[in-house]
């Protein structure tokens, strides 16, 4: 039996994965697609973006999510028992399209299908390793290099001063395509600095393409055949080489999310205002979720990637549905304790018709 191809699609909070999967399948070329969406923070937004924009190749049963944590520490408990169900479909995709959390690290969920009951059935396509150009350009993954030069005469082990830069070598050294994503927000001498600086933290020979809003061909993205389960022992992440020898999991505790309900957004330029004061007075990395409109059929998305904020109506609220505004926020655990929660959490509201939402609970 041939085996069924499965691209992962990885890259930092907010860098344009899902945007990048709404292309491809928008256009698969007949392909059918079965993605599983893995996501920080207890809202399943992505997934409803995705099943919420249209496609008819996008229905509700071929888009799997995975929204307790970070795949690859749940790789025995989610993953594989949502892989082996996947298999045992009567249908079986063409291609399997795996997106990992923007806090994710590849390496062992790729590790993941050397499982015997996965590797027999399908292969590693190739890593997509997304990447926020714009963001990688106001260096916002750069660590302070004195500090880390210091920490690193002090002690020999790979830690970073920086957890978001160490995730993102970690997202870089997996992949197998790295796309330069959000070109448009970059001139061309920004593009090639970022480039080259990408390409020298990068595998030897791996392909680096720029792109707007993830749009690249099909056939670029799909059909690389890396097998890169078979070369993933090579790609080691920092948490993997600083753990070996103990064997300890890595975890996450260095990012927080919550959830804020608010009220009604009668005006949603307003709101993005207030979220993006908001996002700059604290240590905010990500903000997504849907807000509701009085008077709209539609529900408003609402995106938010350090301070670029955007926001637009993508479905009608379906019926039955409660019409709600819920948003999940993403931070450094530093940055946000339980009284800083409180305090985004209420300024939230505080943008919002809080008598609307009282009403609707
Ligand atoms: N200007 C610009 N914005 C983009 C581009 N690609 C994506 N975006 C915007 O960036 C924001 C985040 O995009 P997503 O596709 O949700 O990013 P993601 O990587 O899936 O985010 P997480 O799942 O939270 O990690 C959205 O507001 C997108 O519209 C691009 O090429 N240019």
């Amino acid at each position: 039996m041939q085996k069924i191809p499965a691209t992962v699609i990885t890259g930092f909070l907010g860098a344009g994965k899902t945007t990048l999967i709404r292309n491809l399948l928008q256009n698969a070329g007949g392909r059918k697609i079965a993605l599983i969406i893995n996501e920080f923070g207890d809202l399943g937004v992505d997934g409803d973006i995705l099943t919420g924009c249209g496609i008819e190749t996008c229905t509700e049963d071929d888009v799997i999510e995975l929204t307790n944590g970070c795949i690859c520490c749940t790789v025995a408990d989610d993953f594989i028992p949502t892989m082996t169900k996947l298999l045992a479909r009567d249908r079986l995709p063409d291609h399997i399209v795996i997106e990992t959390s923007g806090l994710a690290l590849p390496q062992p969920l790729v590790a993941a299908f050397n499982w015997p009951e996965v590797k027999t059935r399908v292969t590693v396509d190739g890593v997509v390793t997304v990447i926020d150009t714009a963001a990688v350009a106001e260096g916002r993954f750069a660590d302070d290099e004195d500090k880390v030069a210091a920490a690193r005469a002090a002690d020999t082990s790979l830690d970073h001063d920086n957890p978001l830069e160490e995730l993102f070598e970690d997202q870089i050294r997996a992949a197998d395509l790295i796309v330069l994503n959000k070109a448009d927000l970059v001139d061309a001498e920004t593009l090639e600095r970022v480039r080259a600086e990408i390409a020298g933290q990068a595998a030897a020979g791996v392909k680096i393409v720029s792109a707007e809003a993830g749009s690249l061909p099909a056939d670029v993205l799909l059909g690389i055949a890396a097998g890169t389960e078979d070369l993933i022992a090579g790609r080691k992440s920092h948490h993997e080489i600083e753990h070996e020898a103990d064997g300890a999991e890595h975890d996450h505790d260095e990012f927080e999310s919550f959830v804020v309900d608010a009220g009604s957004v009668a005006d949603p330029k307003a709101f993005a205002d207030g979220l993006a004061g908001l996002i700059a007075a604290h240590d905010i990395l990500r903000v997504k979720g849907f807000a509701e409109v009085p008077g709209k059929a539609m529900r408003l998305v609402v995106q938010a990637v350090g301070q670029r904020i955007e926001t637009y109506f993508d479905r009608p609220w379906k019926f039955g549905e409660t019409r709600a505004t819920r948003l999940v926020v993403i931070g450094l655990h530093d940055g946000l304790d339980a009284a800083t929660c409180a305090t985004i959490t209420a300024a939230i509201r505080g943008l919002t018709d809080d008598a609307a939402r009282d009403a609707a609970e």
